[in-house]
């Protein structure tokens, strides 16, 4: 049984916890917080133990009513594993206490590359984890390239990717964030960070990327143009891509026309906070001109990178091979739309 902490107990790190507490082969020690939120007592709720990231702070947590099983410190002493799961930049803070624990971690994708041993995306490069004492699980959007440029790489070689990526300007919960009405190239100097990003996990790809933002919280948007290598038929890649346990082909039948009748159709299938973990590819949108792929896809920037994040528990432990622990994490979550 791994044992695993949770450090950073917000969108990303509550979901990773809750998914953690449902392996057969997990267990969880704990989650650290840094303040006595909303998500403070939701872990309380669901009797996780909660740990303060910040020793100071150990009143605030007594003044707010909520009892504290110790320090982060301690949390990750007892930890076989623990995911990082702090804003961007906090994870590099706090790879020296990891390190002085000996604990092996799992960072975010607001870490930079060069933080860790290897960047981690489960169906692209499971084995690069293995034994790694520091990984990052690449971001939301990279984890949906990589899915999506696997299966196209090994079944028909990929020349080259251009992706324009959509992205949403906040997490429903962020309310410091914007645009609020407007439409910004973001960031406007191209490539944008998610091509070199998708190169820490295949080095070799030749792929460009555009990002912008817009005023929307639900999902981002990729519109995908692949040249592959040899010209299979619309129908072909079609098939490729719904063998793909984390692709969710939308069907034309049912008349989801966007990110809002996604996540409808989430909350309506029973699924955690109306949680998306696979790419959503528009079966219609699969289009071949001569080698060119041409597609749209939908990615839950809540939720995607939480399998990935429970396989590299498993990679970096060396507890389970890829297939072994995609299927698992799959099977426990619910993955299969
Ligand atoms: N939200 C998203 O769409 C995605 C985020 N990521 C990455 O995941 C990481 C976390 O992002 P979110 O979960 O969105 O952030 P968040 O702000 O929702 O959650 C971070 C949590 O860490 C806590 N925290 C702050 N300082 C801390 C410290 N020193 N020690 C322990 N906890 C601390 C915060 O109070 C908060 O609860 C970032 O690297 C981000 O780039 C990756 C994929 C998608
Ligand atoms: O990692 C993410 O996006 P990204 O791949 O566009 O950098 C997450 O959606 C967080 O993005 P943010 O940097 O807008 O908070």
């Amino acid at each position: 049984m791994l044992t695993v902490g949770i450090n950073g107990y917000g969108t990303i790190g509550k979901r990773v916890a809750d998914a953690v507490t449902q392996q057969p082969d997990m267990e969880l020690a704990g989650v650290a917080k840094t303040r006595p939120n909303f998500e403070a007592q939701t872990a309380v709720r669901k009797d996780y133990p909660l740990y303060t990231a910040v020793e100071e702070r150990v009143e605030l947590f007594e003044e707010a009513g909520i009892g504290l099983a110790g320090t982060v410190s301690e949390l990750v002493e007892q930890s076989d594993v623990v995911v990082d799961a702090c804003p961007s930049g906090i994870g590099a803070d706090n790879k020296s206490m990891y390190e002085s624990l000996d604990t092996p971690a799992l960072y975010q994708g607001g870490e930079d590359a060069d933080l860790v041993d290897t960047s981690f995306n489960a169906r692209g490069n499971y084995s690069a984890a293995a034994g790694a004492s520091h990984v990052r699980v690449v971001s939301c959007n990279t984890t949906g390239l990589s899915r999506l440029l696997t299966p196209l790489q090994e079944q028909y070689g990929v020349e080259k990717a251009r992706v324009t990526l959509v992205r949403r300007g906040g997490d429903p919960g962020q309310t410091s964030r914007g645009p609020i009405n407007d439409i910004l190239p973001n960031p406007i100097t191209v490539p944008s960070h998610h091509g070199p990003d998708v190169n820490t996990v295949f080095p070799d790809l030749d792929i460009d990327t555009l990002g912008m933002k817009v005023p929307a919280t639900l999902m981002h948007l990729h519109s995908v143009n692949v040249t592959l290598e040899s010209s299979p038929t619309a129908a072909d890649v079609r098939d490729l891509l719904r063998e793909e346990s984390r692709l969710f082909l939308v069907p034309e039948s049912m008349a989801i026309d966007g990110a809002g009748k996604l996540k409808e159709f989430a909350h309506d299938a029973g699924r955690p906070r109306g949680d998306v973990w696979e790419n959503c590819v528009w079966e219609e949108s699969i289009s071949m001109e001569d080698n060119d792929l041409y597609l749209f896809e939908a990615i839950h920037q809540e939720s995607d990178v939480v399998p990935e994040n429970v396989d590299a528990i498993r990679a970096v432990t060396e507890t389970a091979d890829a297939n072994e622990s995609i299927a698992t994490t799959n099977e426990t979550l619910g993955i299969g739309l």
